[in-house]
């Protein structure tokens, strides 16, 4: 049986600053007050899973032992096809310690030209996200989300984070890097659900449609 938050409080259990940002624009519409990790001064769990999940739930159940509270963590990348998914799981790990993102896409970038990928259709990515809101008692609740489109080198735009000014999303002409939050969410709630646009707007969708009630809307 899938379980109802009914708690007011939850924590973000992130210490990603631009994470952090659209998961609360993303529960404002439920009322929830979402506290996070660095605010609690939680510590950053190892991420010592070999998928998404894994480390998604590494997270959330380590900030909700802590806290006492219901926990909700994102563990997300990008994978890119031609690197055989890389740096997929790894793609925090990549920024190295000072989180460097421009490094990083020049990574993939590299990866791919040394490959000799140099068409668009041989630069097919995914970013995927899987989210876990966990109780203090041990209950899980998990998802995963998804969008495809391409690697696009130069990086186009300062928005968003990570790596948005190298993604593309299918159907889309812009990088999440030139995209408004509300945009690269791309959320439109319905009788049916939610739908989205970014990977983490359709986990979040899917679990908010199991776990989170109806939106209140502006
Ligand atoms: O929408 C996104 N737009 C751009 N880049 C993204 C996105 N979503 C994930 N990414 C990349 C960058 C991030 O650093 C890594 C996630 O790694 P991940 O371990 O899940 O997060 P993190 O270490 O930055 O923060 P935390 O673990 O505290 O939630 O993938
Ligand atoms: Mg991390």
């Amino acid at each position: 049986m899938s379980r109802r938050l009914t708690e007011p409080k939850l924590v973000v259990a992130t210490h990603n600053a631009g994470k952090l940002r659209e998961i609360r624009e993303l529960l404002a519409p439920f009322g929830v007050e979402a506290v996070s990790a660095g605010e609690l001064g939680l510590p950053e769990p190892e991420e010592t899973g070999t998928t998404f999940a894994e480390n998604a739930r590494i997270k959330a159940e380590a900030a909700a032992t802590a806290s006492g509270l219901p926990a909700l963590a994102d563990d997300s990348g990008i994978a890119v096809m031609a690197l055989w998914g890389a740096p997929g799981i790894f793609s925090a790990r990549w920024g190295g310690p000072q989180k460097d993102f421009g490094a990083a896409m020049a990574r993939v970038a590299a990866d791919l030209e040394a490959r000799g990928k140099t068409e668009p259709q041989q630069r097919r990515a995914a970013f995927v996200a899987a989210l876990c809101l966990a109780w203090p008692d041990g209950h899980v609740e998990e998802i995963e989300g998804a969008v495809e489109g391409i690697v696009v080198w130069p990086p186009r735009g300062d928005r968003g984070f990570g790596y948005d000014p190298i993604f593309q999303p299918d159907d889309h002409q812009r990088t999440f890097g030139e995209m408004s939050s509300e945009e690269k969410h791309g959320i439109r709630w319905s009788a049916e659900g939610g739908t989205g646009l970014s990977h983490r707007a359709r986990a979040f969708a899917a679990l908010a449609g199991r776990c989170l009630g109806e939106p209140v809307l502006p």
